[in-house]
């Protein structure tokens, strides 16, 4: 049986020095076979001992380890970046610092967080050797637990596995920056860079507008990698944006989650779902009770039966919930919110086409009849960005 190793043995010396040999290097790297490893770290020390002996160093896919190569596009990158001499820019995932002496060169510091221990001891070595050492701090940690200290710039070819929830760290995350320059998979900077009506469009895209601006800057082939990935990259910036809406973000995210749970449905089908409308008036319920009156039957006869022909199962602690209420109630919050929908005709239109302005506008119409979608008494999510960052996708 074939198998894929999941490192890939690099000769250090290499790596640093002949960059712009990459190509002999990546077809080096794919001749390479060796046992199976089912996790990559059960082989680490015999491993560890082999790089030492041979003066190689195994890259390893499950941490992204694709080192970027080119000059002319670190050069770009670098450039792109408008970094001024006073900047302390952050690198997430730094590798042997091949991207790192160019920022050092720009920068007045660079604070570069390495999750791989043997990347932060070849980075040490290579800046000193330039003499940079002094303008360089190394946090040897996941970049997703570490705390980030201040900065004015990232800039970083980043490991794709953390793209989501890194991108919701940092435009969530609370620390003020001037821009993010990040090399990504191509796919994801597609979906960054939709727009409304775009087929990648979807909520990571919603939920990052209403924080940043995204601007495309340039593809990068998979062959300018070291091992090659099976992607191709692009790098884009995204910069905060100086206002963004006055908008409770606890209830955005949970607002956008549910219209984009089923993206090409229309929103009338999405919130007429029997589970939803539970959910929201459980939620109308704790988190306005003293409104509750005013939500529940405003003005409505009772209209069809409360059938559900698309409809999920109930789960978890709606279904008590939904015991305790009578159908009438239910039958009446339901056309309190398809009301609603109408009203701002929205209900035949689908969310992946909507601009956050009138998605901001639905969910103000629906706060104001007292419909919410966060569980204020009750929040399941206690971190903002551990939030953010597990739904942005
Ligand atoms: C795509 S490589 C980029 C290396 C280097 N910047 C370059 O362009 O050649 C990603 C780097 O991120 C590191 N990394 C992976 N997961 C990480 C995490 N959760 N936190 C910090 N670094 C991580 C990997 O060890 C690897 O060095």
């Amino acid at each position: 049986m074939l198998f894929k190793p999941k490192s890939t043995p690099i000769y250090l010396a290499r790596i640093i020095f002949l960059q712009n040999s990459q190509r002999n290097l990546s077809t080096k790297s794919s001749h390479y076979s060796r046992k199976n490893i089912d996790d990559d770290d059960k082989d680490q020390k015999t491993r560890d001992t082999k790089e030492d002996q041979q003066d190689h160093l195994y890259l390893y896919k499950s941490k992204g380890q694709h080192l970027l190569t080119n000059t002319r596009i670190l050069d770009a990158i670098v450039r792109r970046s408008n970094i001024r001499p006073t900047d302390t820019v952050l690198e997430i995932g730094p590798g042997t610092g091949n991207l790192t002496v160019k920022l050092l060169e720009a920068a007045k510091k660079v604070v570069a967080i390495e999750i791989d221990k043997r990347m932060v001891d070849i980075l040490h070595k290579r800046v000193s050797e330039k003499g940079l050492q002094d303008r360089i701090h190394v946090i040897c940690k996941d970049a997703m637990k570490a705390e980030f200290p201040q900065f004015d710039l990232v800039v970083a070819n980043i490991p794709y596995g953390i793209s989501s929830p890194l991108v919701a760290k940092l435009v969530y995350g609370g620390n003020p920056f001037r821009s993010a320059t990040l090399l990504l998979q191509k796919e994801f900077a597609r979906r960054l860079l939709a727009k409304p009506g775009d087929s990648e469009f979807n909520r990571l895209a919603v939920n990052v507008k209403l924080v940043a601006d995204v601007e495309f800057v340039m593809d990068v082939s998979k062959r300018e990698f070291l091992p090659c990935p099976k992607v191709d990259s692009s790098v884009v910036i995204i910069r905060p944006k100086a206002e963004v809406p006055d908008v409770n973000l606890d209830e955005w995210w949970a607002f956008t989650r549910t219209c984009f749970s089923k993206k090409n449905k229309t929103l009338g089908a999405t919130f007429k779902q029997k589970k939803k409308v539970i959910e929201l008036l459980r939620l109308a319920k704790t988190t306005s009770t003293n409104r509750e009156n005013t939500i529940i039957g405003k003005n409505h006869e009772c209209g069809d039966d409360y059938d559900g022909s698309h409809e999920e199962e109930d789960t978890d602690g709606d279904v008590g919930f939904a015991s305790s209420c009578s159908v009438v109630e239910m039958t009446l919050f339901k056309e309190n919110i398809v009301g609603i929908l109408k009203t701002g005709g929205f209900e035949d239109k689908r969310p992946s086409k909507l601009s956050n302005e009138e998605l901001l506008h639905l969910l103000s119409l629906f706060n104001q009849a007292g419909i919410y979608f966060h569980d204020h008494v009750n929040p399941k999510d206690s971190d903002n960005v551990s939030f953010a960052a597990a739904y942005s996708s």
